[in-house]
């Protein structure tokens, strides 16, 4: 099939990168003049495993990028994977697939037949068949049901392993009010479900309910992390180790194994802004979301207990303090909500200054935040030298092998917020939650 994907950032690439490997030909609009370059010489835009090869493997053929919107009436289906921030409320700022919504249909106006577009885009019910229908079907002059077909198909991949996550997913989810929409839909998906290396599930059902499945999902996950975050507070209060807890809930069929990690706290593009606008759609149909306010504050205090727990060991003021690892997640170079920022924002409000390591994402985190003061550090080994303390707050695999790089520290006193750093004598060994 002929697909078009506007907007080609983690999700566009990732989607499209996978689609052309299913074998379906695929063309990314995008403004961005860089990101359309990188595609089509054959480079990934963005930091991400398994990428870097699809890209060269399809970019410039099987997968075409540009920045001109008619590119879609070459195609069958669009899928929109436009960012969706939020507005300062937690509600979701619909404008910038507003204006792909309306450069969609400008160009879908010299379109003959039937398209269909699918939001992959995380909106809450309602945004999709009340404002970007029908802007589409207003700029194209067409009719939805007759020349525009909608359908919603959430998007569900992690980063650090978007691709696994595509290739492989729990389930498709697939939102569609027409049977048009729904038939080239699923026919997006044939090819990548028989290539899965398992049975995937495919769930049909209405636009607004796919959304609703999408943040459900969301809300559920960054709730099972807030809440054993909470458990394992209680659990160090008692010196009791909240990972062994976790390992043996996690055997419970009911609760299950994933997302029982407790530590600094959940950050990213996705669930603080999911659940921000979970609420605020909650609140603004007159319903008081006390669980998902309750989950947020959980999230928002775990970077002060880091602190805490550093404090009561070191005095921060004129202290410098290690902190490994920026991105909010290993895998990726997006620093979006990181828990590093409160982290560093912390340290510099106690008087202390930062020196920071990450493998990958120290660019990202100059660029979306530049107000946060820190000293970039080439290796682990350079950040640790000299420092009065540590706080580890992403899980980068090499932060495991870290041992006597902890020598060289003025005062070894590391503040673990992921559990990836072995305790051992000579180390003065602080877990989160453990
Ligand atoms: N990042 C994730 O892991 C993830 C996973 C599932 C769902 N989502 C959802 O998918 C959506 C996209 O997220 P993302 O992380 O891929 O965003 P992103 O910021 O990484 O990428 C968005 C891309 O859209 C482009 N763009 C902006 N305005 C445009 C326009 N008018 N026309 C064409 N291109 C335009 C940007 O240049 C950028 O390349 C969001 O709604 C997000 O909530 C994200
Ligand atoms: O046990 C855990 C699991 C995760 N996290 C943290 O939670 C955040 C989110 O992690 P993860 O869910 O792995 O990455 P995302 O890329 O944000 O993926 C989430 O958000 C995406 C965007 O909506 C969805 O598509 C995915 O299904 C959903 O998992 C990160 O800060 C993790 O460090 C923990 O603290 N403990």
């Amino acid at each position: 099939m002929d697909i078009s994907i506007v907007g080609s950032g983690y999700v566009g690439t990732t989607v499209a990168v996978c689609l052309a490997d299913a074998g379906h030909r695929v063309t990314n609009v995008d403004i961005d003049t860089a990101v359309v370059d990188a595609i089509n010489a054959g480079e990934a835009p963005i930091h991400e495993p398994d990428l870097d090869s699809l890209v060269s493997q399809y970019g410039g053929d099987r997968l075409k990028a540009t920045t001109e919107y008619d590119a879609v009436c070459e195609t069958d289906l669009t899928l929109l994977a436009l960012p969706t921030p939020s507005n300062d409320d937690g509600s979701i700022d619909s404008s910038i697939l507003e204006a792909a919504a309306k450069s969609l249909g400008d160009a879908l106006a010299d379109k003959d037949d039937p398209h269909v577009i699918a939001v992959k885009s995380t909106v809450i019910p309602g945004i999709v068949e009340e404002t970007i229908a029908p802007q589409i079907a207003a700029a194209a002059d067409g009719a939805i049901g007759e020349d525009i077909h909608i359908g919603t198909n959430p998007e569900f991949l992690r980063e650090g392993s978007a691709v696994d996550d595509f290739q492989n997913p729990d389930r498709v989810v697939i939102g569609a009010d027409s049977s048009l929409a729904r038939e080239r839909l699923e026919a997006v998906y044939e090819p990548v479900t028989e290539q899965a290396d398992r049975e995937i599930p495919v769930v049909t059902t209405g636009t607004r309910e796919a959304m609703m499945i999408k943040y459900a999902s969301n809300a559920f996950l960054a709730s099972k992390v807030s809440l054993i975050n909470e458990l394992g507070v209680i659990c160090k209060a008692y010196g009791v180790d909240s990972y062994e807890v976790a390992e043996a809930m996690g055997l419970d069929d009911r609760i299950g194994e994933r997302f029982l990690r407790s530590g600094v706290g959940w950050g990213g593009s996705c669930f603080p802004k999911d659940t921000d606008a979970l609420i605020a759609a909650g609140r603004e149909r007159g319903i008081d979301p006390v669980v998902l306010d309750a989950v947020r504050e959980r999230n928002d205090r775990q970077p002060e207990q880091m602190l805490e727990l550093l404090a009561d060991h070191i005095d921060i003021d004129g202290a410098t303090v290690a902190v490994l690892g920026l991105a909010f997640k290993p895998g990726t170079d997006d620093t979006r909500n990181t828990r590093a920022v409160p982290v560093i924002e912390g340290v510099r409000e106690r008087g202390g200054e930062v020196v920071a390591y990450d493998p990958v994402a120290v660019e990202d985190m100059r660029e979306r935040y530049p107000s946060v003061e820190f000293e970039a550090a080439a290796s682990p080994a350079d950040a640790l030298d000299g420092a009065d303390g540590a706080l580890v707050v992403t899980d980068w695999d090499e932060f495991a092998a870290l041992d006597e790089e902890f020598d060289a520290m003025e005062t070894p006193v590391v503040i673990d917020g992921r559990r990836i750093i072995a305790r051992r004598d000579g180390l003065t060994y602080e877990g989160l939650t453990w």
